[in-house]
């Protein structure tokens, strides 16, 4: 399977260029032979304009639809970053993963809210993992923050998760935590890692790019800049059964000390 990662300059607050630039970035991910595409966090708004509440999809409806035509008219499954979507009077960090078919399997709402950058006083968490199958193949995602929270990615990884998607708005000041950060996952729950950052600013960010594709064995099979860029892999999963072999972390974790 050829996976597409989109880094794109996401256009702060101008959700009409945003919706444009993602169909630009699905269709040139089509025409590379991608098989699924994955997009950046609040690739909608960005991260995040004073007016969000205004700017966000309602019930995410404008976005799955959005997704489904695009999936459907390049016969791509989508990991659909995240957007900006208000639920009533609640925001959420939201991903809708789109099959082929255009059917919407699975929806996720960032669980761990970015206290720093006052995430925490715009947006409600989510309360579940997201795992979902393509192609018969368990995969997951989370959204930027989370990959800092070992336990949640591990949860991915247990619940049978084969491949890794990370979404991300993740400033150029701490870019050395990112790559660290998603490298480290791949390595210790033995599954590809696909971080997709965004690229450009906001009025007050610098966003650093560095998308990556990660295999189990933490291997890099393809790195981003600082620029907008589509990120290619083909990633073989039959990989992960003889790297679980040789090091086998899943039998050999102890659980049962797992706890204070
Ligand atoms: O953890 C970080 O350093 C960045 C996280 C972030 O920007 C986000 O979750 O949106």
């Amino acid at each position: 399977m050829k996976i597409a990662a989109v880094q794109a300059a996401i256009a702060y607050g101008d959700v009409e260029k945003n919706y444009a630039l993602a169909a630009e970035n699905i269709k040139k991910a089509a025409a590379a032979g991608a098989g699924l595409v994955v997009l950046s966090e609040l690739w909608n708004t960005s991260f995040y304009p004073p007016d969000i509440m205004d700017l966000a999809d309602r019930d995410g409806v404008r976005t799955q639809a959005f997704l489904a035509e695009e999936a459907k008219r390049y016969g791509v499954h989508i990991v659909g970053g995240s957007v900006a979507n208000r639920r009533g009077d609640n925001l959420y960090n939201t991903t809708f993963v789109v099959n082929k078919a255009g059917q919407v399997i699975a929806t996720y709402d960032k669980v761990h809210l970015f206290t720093p950058g006052g995430e925490d006083t715009v947006f409600t968490p989510g309360d579940h993992l997201n795992v979902f199958e393509l192609d018969g193949i368990k995969m997951a995602s989370i959204t930027c923050y989370d990959i800092r929270f070992g336990e949640w990615v591990r949860m991915a990884a247990l619940a049978g998760a084969q491949i890794l998607f990370v979404p991300a708005a993740w400033a150029e000041q701490r870019r050395q935590h990112w790559l660290i950060l998603n490298q480290a996952r791949a390595i210790e729950n033995q599954f590809y890692v696909v971080a997709v950052n965004s690229c450009g600013t906001t009025d007050t960010v610098r966003f650093g790019g560095s998308s990556l594709i990660a295999d189990p064995w933490g291997t890099m099979l393809a790195q981003g800049g600082a620029d907008e860029t589509i990120l290619l892999a083909d990633v073989d999963f039959s990989i992960t059964e003889r790297i679980r072999q040789k090091i086998n972390v899943f039998r050999d974790r102890r659980p049962d000390l797992y706890k204070l």
